[in-house]
């Protein structure tokens, strides 16, 4: 890499651990939570996934950039990553869709990045430290007054900074299905759409009624950033539509349906961020490979109790993966069936949601009764 023009750069982590690098894209500094993805690919839709809100991402790849950006693979209209950092950085990105380079490209958005880090310490510190505060400077401020800052720019109303403004609809000849956008990845969207749904997107802040108004045959809860629990207008209005309507929920979706019906949730050390996760269906014995970004999690002690089953669980660490309601239509999935970026081993549990719409309509919904807890 041509480092002439690059500035020095530096990534602080709360710890105290400080790593040297080089700066590409936008210059200044930022604050944020440093997390790790571990997908060799899919650098595009990991920066623009709206989870990532007020997140620096490292990704453990270690050459990154090298197949450019592209129109296609955006899951949201720009970045939401704080900082990005990377081991090497292509300079010479070259594919047959790029229309520009990544570095341009967070030049355009005002994203810092970082390479030349070793990425590899830098994990192995998130690991066994966990996921923690740090900053990305190209500035010369001293290190030990930006240790004293850590706390600037932490995340509030993430839901809300994220979220869609005004509802918008894209029709379909199929079921009409309410997708409440909590920082929707629009593989979501693209997932309902590809079978025919009729899609009404609406802000993480309509309540039961503005939903059920739109008479949805279903409603789909999205994926979205930070704790669950900071969402408490989300869990009410989950409260007033379960048993009204269909719901299916992904990632932060899946979180508050659990607290929405008792469950609780708790942060993980380090979370999930990655496209190889294999998760367990309890219910049909079979694995899927799976992509996946979160850092909270549903507690499976907090299940006993409540009406939901566990179907789904984690192989690595086994902690909860999927979880449907014993009695009345609704499931949902830590994991991202949409995958983007990642296999797409569950794409199939949209074409379950179709099902379960069309079983509720046809008055033939079996509940997932013989599920284990
Ligand atoms: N992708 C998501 O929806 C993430 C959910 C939540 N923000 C978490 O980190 O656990």
């Amino acid at each position: 890499m041509n480092n002439t023009h690059r500035p020095i750069a530096r990534l602080i982590l709360e710890s105290g651990l400080v790593f040297q690098g080089v700066g590409f894209g936008a210059t200044g500094q930022r604050f944020g939570e440093v997390v790790f993805n571990t997908g060799m690919t899919g650098y595009q839709e990991i920066l623009t996934d709206p989870s990532y809100y007020g997140q620096i991402v490292t990704m453990t790849y270690p050459l990154i950039g090298n197949y450019g950006i592209n129109v296609d693979d955006v899951e949201s209209r720009h970045p939401h990553v704080r900082g990005f950092v990377v081991r090497e950085f292509c300079e010479f990105p070259s594919h047959f869709k790029q229309t520009e380079s990544l570095e341009d490209y967070l030049k355009e958005h005002n994203v810092i990045g970082i390479s030349q880090v070793d990425t590899r310490q830098l994990t192995k510190a998130i690991r066994s430290e966990g996921a923690m505060r740090a900053v990305i400077t190209t500035s010369d401020t001293p290190t030990q007054e930006l240790l004293r800052r850590m706390h600037e720019g932490s995340i509030v109303d993430a839901v809300k900074s994220v979220t869609t403004q005004t509802v918008y609809r894209s029709p379909g000849a199929g079921f009409r299905v309410v997708l409440i956008d909590y920082g929707m990845k629009s593989g979501i969207l693209r997932g309902l759409l590809r079978r025919g749904c009729d899609v009404i997107v609406v802000p993480a802040t309509s309540t039961a009624k503005e939903i059920l108004s739109w008479h949805p045959h279903g409603v789909m809860l999205s994926n979205g950033p930070g704790n669950p629990e900071d969402v408490p207008f989300a869990v009410e209005t989950l409260r007033g539509l379960l048993g009204q309507v269909p719901i299916f929920g992904i990632c932060l979706g899946h979180q508050l349906l659990a607290l929405a019906c008792g469950a609780r949730t708790k942060k993980m050390k380090f979370g999930h961020r990655g496209s190889n996760h294999p998760v367990k269906n309890l219910l049909t014995g079979r694995v899927d490979i799976t992509a996946q970004n979160h850092g909270y999690m549903v507690d499976a002690d907090s299940l006993q109790g409540t009406p939901l089953a566990l179907t789904h669980v984690n192989l690595n660490d086994g902690t909860v993966e999927g979880l449907a309601h014993k009695t009345l239509p609704a499931f949902c999935v830590q994991y991202h069936p949409e995958a983007r970026p990642g296999p797409t081993d569950a794409n199939g549990l949209f074409d379950d949601f179709v099902e379960m719409m069309k079983s509720v309509q046809e008055g033939s919904f079996v509940p997932c009764q013989n599920a284990k807890i």
